[in-house]
């Protein structure tokens, strides 16, 4: 909606929202712009090889989904979309997620987003309540020029920003995308496993209990990889959805009966606390938690199927996966 209200002609690859994208479009219940109703695309898809074909090649792909890369890739997602002049924007949480991009196209500008918006997709209705604050920046790629990848990271903060969003570029991409995982790591994650939002979650005594400490511990991660966040940013991200009631994107995973991107919030941050030594005694149970809650979600989507008698450890039984 933002792109396209500044004039940018936005193709959109949708998967269970197709139909009704295509039709009559989403309303936007936002506090920024109002409510917005049959908002429509300029181009709606089925499948990136289709607007590929139709469309491309593109200035940008940017990719909003969820990165779960236990399950779908999202290097592969825009395989047939991706073009060598085409720079790809990660609008993503997580940290580390550049470097699946990177491998797959090595000579790829690649662009972090980070956003503290507020946003749920109810059935049609985007309910969005909390103020976009957004920032580019190019996750710099040693085999290509360094300028390019500065021009067009800042054409693409350009093209976002409006007076709600005031959109920034910010070269600083590792230290934005630690300072957000304060909150992603430690909130996403304990909402997602209680299934409580973030106003029960301080009420029933989850703050305090789980999420300081989780936080305290990825603060130390970050630190060990080099980036000085103040020690008031955890206070900050406690405090940034007071007054509302709001369900983390991990926690509408979880409603949802979604895959949560647990490997990229989580999972990357405590192979580096591995590496530089530092103890996650919370966010690891936290990590372990929800990797058993994926393996749930998996079978309830059928991606895996499990034998009717339960096998023993000495049958040394292997899950398959089906996709
Ligand atoms: N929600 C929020 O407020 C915030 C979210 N973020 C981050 O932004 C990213 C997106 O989150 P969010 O908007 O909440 O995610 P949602 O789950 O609400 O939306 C993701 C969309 O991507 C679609 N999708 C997934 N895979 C494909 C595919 N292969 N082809 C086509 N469409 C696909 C899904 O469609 P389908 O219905 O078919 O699965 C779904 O509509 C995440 O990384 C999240 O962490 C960051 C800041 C705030
Ligand atoms: C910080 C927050 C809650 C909103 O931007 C978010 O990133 C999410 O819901 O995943």
């Amino acid at each position: 909606y933002t792109l396209q209200s500044n004039g940018a002609v936005v193709t959109a690859v949708a998967r269970s929202s197709y139909d009704v994208l295509k039709k009559d479009g989403f309303t936007i219940e936002s506090c920024d712009y109002g409510k917005v109703e049959n908002f429509v695309p300029s181009h709606v898809y089925k499948t990136a090889e289709e607007a590929m074909k139709e469309q491309g090649p593109f200035n940008f792909i940017v990719i909003t989904t969820k990165n779960i890369p236990d399950v779908y890739p999202v290097e592969k997602m825009i395989e047939s979309a991706y073009n060598k002049d085409t720079a790809i924007v990660l609008l993503e949480n997580g940290v580390g997620i550049e470097r699946s991009m990177f491998k797959a196209y090595p000579d790829a500008t690649v662009i972090s987003g980070v956003t503290m918006i507020s946003s749920t997709l109810y059935d049609t209705t985007i309910k969005h309540v909390g103020p976009d604050n957004v920032s580019f920046g190019a996750f710099i790629n040693p085999s290509i020029p360094k300028e390019n990848q500065i021009l067009k990271a800042k054409e693409f903060q350009k093209l976002y920003y409006n007076e709600f969003n005031k959109a920034k570029y910010d070269e600083n991409v590792k230290f934005i995308r630690w300072r957000k995982l304060i909150y992603n790591g430690a909130i996403n994650t304990t909402c997602a496993i209680t299934n409580v939002d973030v106003g029960r979650l301080e009420m029933f005594g989850g703050m305090d209990k789980i999420v300081r400490p989780a936080m305290k511990e990825i603060f130390a991660i970050s630190k060990a990889d080099g980036v000085n966040l103040p020690e008031d940013i955890m206070e900050n991200m406690i405090r940034s959805d007071d007054g509302e009631y709001y369900p983390p994107s991990m926690l509408v995973d979880i409603r949802k009966g979604q895959y949560t991107e647990y490997k990229i919030i989580l999972g990357t941050a405590l192979e580096i606390a591995k590496e530089k030594g530092i103890p996650t005694p919370v966010c690891s149970i936290l990590c372990d938690l929800l990797e058993v809650i994926q393996m749930r979600t998996m079978e309830a989507r059928n991606r895996i199927e499990l034998p009717e008698k339960r096998p023993l450890p000495a049958d040394n039984y292997k899950i398959e996966y089906k996709y």
